[in-house]
């Protein structure tokens, strides 16, 4: 392949992966015309679904195939556990989320379908495929972000951006990226495939995420 493995998968995994860097839940953060209820139960079901992330970056520590790169993914682990953390308490604090939605909401089926592809995949899948799921949820989110053209003045909509429009998060998709490269590069045709269908499946939930959360 004479083509980055990472824009082999994502040239394939349209028009899903357009729609969801352009999705008009995306253009109402921007603009400052997001309903607070559906920022409500977006964040609310992200909560959710960062804590099956966490345990899938777990499980890539697990499987890399190589120190460093293990290294690397261990130190993402803190930037979730950290900084991300704060965002969601303070941000349910701001938008009055109730102690049940933040601990244990009804999840909703786009929420469960994307669950079930890391939980799938972090039980059966091996380093590239985790890799490949992994790439869909933090390519998107820095694509998506990168296109806000102001800072908006709701700390809520304002920290969302920046948590994803940031040179460290931009530095740690490029690795992802390269890494994926790399891992692509040693595997057969048939695990190449199995890699797209995830990848195609990951940015379709991607698109059904934020579908849930607008209409
Ligand atoms: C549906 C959905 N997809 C992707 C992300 C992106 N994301 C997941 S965990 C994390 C922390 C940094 O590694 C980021 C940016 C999200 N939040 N929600």
């Amino acid at each position: 392949m004479s083509e980055n493995f990472t824009d082999w998968l994502r040239e394939r995994s349209e028009p899903d992966w357009t729609a969801v860097v352009e999705h008009p839940f995306t253009d109402a953060l921007f603009d400052g015309s997001m309903p607070d209820e559906y920022m409500s139960s977006y964040l609310v079901q992200d909560y959710q679904f960062v804590d099956d992330f966490l345990a899938l970056l777990g499980a890539a520590v697990a499987k890399a195939d190589r120190y460093a790169s293990r290294l690397k993914l261990a130190g993402s682990i803190a930037v979730v556990t950290s900084e991300e953390n704060t965002y969601f308490q303070r941000s349910f604090e701001a938008l009055g989320i109730v102690e049940s939605d933040r601990v244990d909401p009804e999840l909703d089926p786009a929420t469960v379908a994307f669950r079930d592809l890391m939980r799938d995949t972090r039980d059966n899948g091996g380093y590239a495929e985790i890799l490949a799921v992994l790439t869909v949820a933090e390519w998107t989110y820095l694509e998506w972000a990168v296109r806000a053209p102001a800072k908006p003045d709701n700390f809520v909509h304002a920290e969302w951006i920046e948590l994803h429009a940031n040179p460290d998060f931009q530095e740690w998709v490029t690795w992802l990226r390269s890494e994926l490269d790399r891992v692509g590069a040693e595997l057969d045709e048939r695990e190449r495939a199995r890699c797209l269908r995830l990848f195609q499946q990951a940015t379709k939930c991607e698109v059904d995420f934020f579908n849930a959360h607008w209409d």
